[in-house]
């Protein structure tokens, strides 16, 4: 699976024939998807890539394929030893050599991959390390200049890159600039779910890619349905209310609550309406969280009603058939993540956004007023939710992919696109 013997006549490493036989042989999947090959291509041929798509879209394979036809190590990125742990044990089963230096290895385990990454011809092709492992660890530090300095660095991934944004900032994220420096050269491959142009170019400036080559993949949540009615109090719970028994009585959802208490007083008046609810928001103890989590996992709590902050990554629900808003999400990239938890089953499911005129001011003024309330791009979250006439779907999807993308998602699916679209919200109660 390394590098080519020196000297051979041989096939390109990008050639379609010889992916194609990677994918089927190494990886035991039939066809690539839309923009893989052409991402893994780029990859392979040391171009700075950017890769954006949903959970679940196979950005993955854009770099694990071209590790594998690569002399050398690529360098993983990734924010949660959780993910970590779960590529490095799909990769494992695959055959492929992949290390991780970050979470709880001994330091035995440590030393054996710190002696495999000096090795002339390391048998690692992966190596996992979270940015805060990257950035402190000295003696990683030296082991990637080692590799640097012997050209076996064969690129660096980074893995949920909108960290790197406001849009959802992590500090060790922020220092990932240093990286173009210390190993100039190096190709880079970002991989990031659904964002924006803004965020992207700020990803593409931060990271410091020269001439990136953007790729997005599918983006079209075919079973999501999205609505956004009006919001008809301060807090929307009758809102809310309604709208679980009218359609989903006895389903898994979540509602997105504004602020801590409004997550608790939400699961006061569903449970009050007969609707088994639990409250999420980091000002709980983490023993209480545990227990709700635990509970809706486990379908002993049909709703949790949370603050985007709190209940975010890691949440792996299939069954999840709606997500509700009753405030409104601080940006498209926030609004995309949050309603991508529903339907992951691939069943039909809704996003419903109960939204109020007054919203935007409340956002942001909290904005100006509190640093601690994160920048976010309000601006295409409101138009989006005031624009009453153009499909949502369609929307959502010109905003993370480009105008180009109803011709093509027409052609793809267009069935898909009409007869999910919710846009005359004065059906829903
Ligand atoms: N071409 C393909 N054909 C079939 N399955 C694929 C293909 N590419 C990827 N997959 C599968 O899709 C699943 C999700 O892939 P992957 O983990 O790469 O998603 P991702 O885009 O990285 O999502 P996340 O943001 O959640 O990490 C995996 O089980 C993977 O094996």
């Amino acid at each position: 699976m390394a590098g080519n013997p020196a000297g051979k006549c041989r096939d390109f490493d990008h050639s379609p024939e010889k992916l194609k036989a990677t994918l089927n042989n190494i990886f035991r999947l039939q066809e690539f998807r839309v923009n893989q090959l052409e991402a893994i291509k780029a990859t392979i041929l040391k171009k700075n890539v950017l890769v954006v798509g949903d959970n679940g879209a196979g950005k993955s394979l854009c770099y694990q394929l071209p590790a594998c036809l690569s002399a050398g190590v690529t360098v993983v990125i990734s924010p949660l030893i959780s993910l970590i742990q779960d590529q490095m044990q799909k990769l494992t089963e695959l055959g492929i050599v992949a290390r991780t230096l970050s979470g709880d290895i001994g330091p035995s385990d440590a030393d054996s991959i710190y002696q495999q990454l000096s090795e002339k011809d390391p048998i690692i092709k992966l190596l996992y390390v979270t940015p805060e492992k990257r950035s402190m660890n000295r003696q990683l530090i030296e082991a990637l200049q080692d590799l640097f300095a012997n050209g076996l660095l064969a690129r660096f991934v980074i893995d949920e890159a909108q960290c790197i944004s406001q849009c959802d900032f992590r500090p060790a994220y922020g220092i990932l600039n240093e990286l173009q420096q210390d190993f100039p050269g190096v190709p880079m491959i970002a991989l990031s779910g659904p964002i924006g142009p803004l965020i992207q170019e700020d990803i593409l400036n931060q990271l410091q890619m020269t001439n990136p080559q953007v790729f997005t993949m599918t983006l079209n949540r075919t079973n999501l349905k999205y609505a956004v009615p009006t919001r008809t109090t301060r807090f929307g719970e009758m809102d809310c209310i309604t709208w679980i028994r009218e359609h989903y009585p006895h389903d898994s959802g979540i509602v997105y609550c504004w602020r801590r208490d409004d997550c608790d007083n939400m699961a006061d008046s569903l449970n009050v309406a007969g609707l088994l609810a639990c409250s999420y928001h980091a000002g709980m103890p983490y023993r209480d969280r545990e227990i709700a989590q635990h509970k809706w996992n486990g379908n002993e709590c049909q709703v949790i009603c949370a603050t985007s902050a709190a209940f975010g990554m890691g949440i792996h629900k299939p069954d999840v058939r709606y997500v509700i808003h009753t405030f409104l999400p601080k940006s498209m990239e926030h609004y995309h993540r949050e309603t991508g938890r529903a339907g992951r089953d691939g069943n039909m499911s809704h996003c419903v956004l109960f939204y109020s005129d007054s919203d935007h001011g409340v956002l942001g003024r909290a904005i100006r007023n509190d640093e601690s309330v994160e920048l976010v791009d309000l601006e295409p979250m409101v138009e989006y939710c005031c624009n009453m006439t153009d499909c949502r779907r369609i929307q959502l999807l010109t905003y993370f992919a480009g105008v180009d993308t109803e011709a093509n998602l027409c052609e793809e699916n267009a069935e898909a696109i009409c007869d999910n679209c919710e846009s005359n919200e004065s059906t829903l109660p």
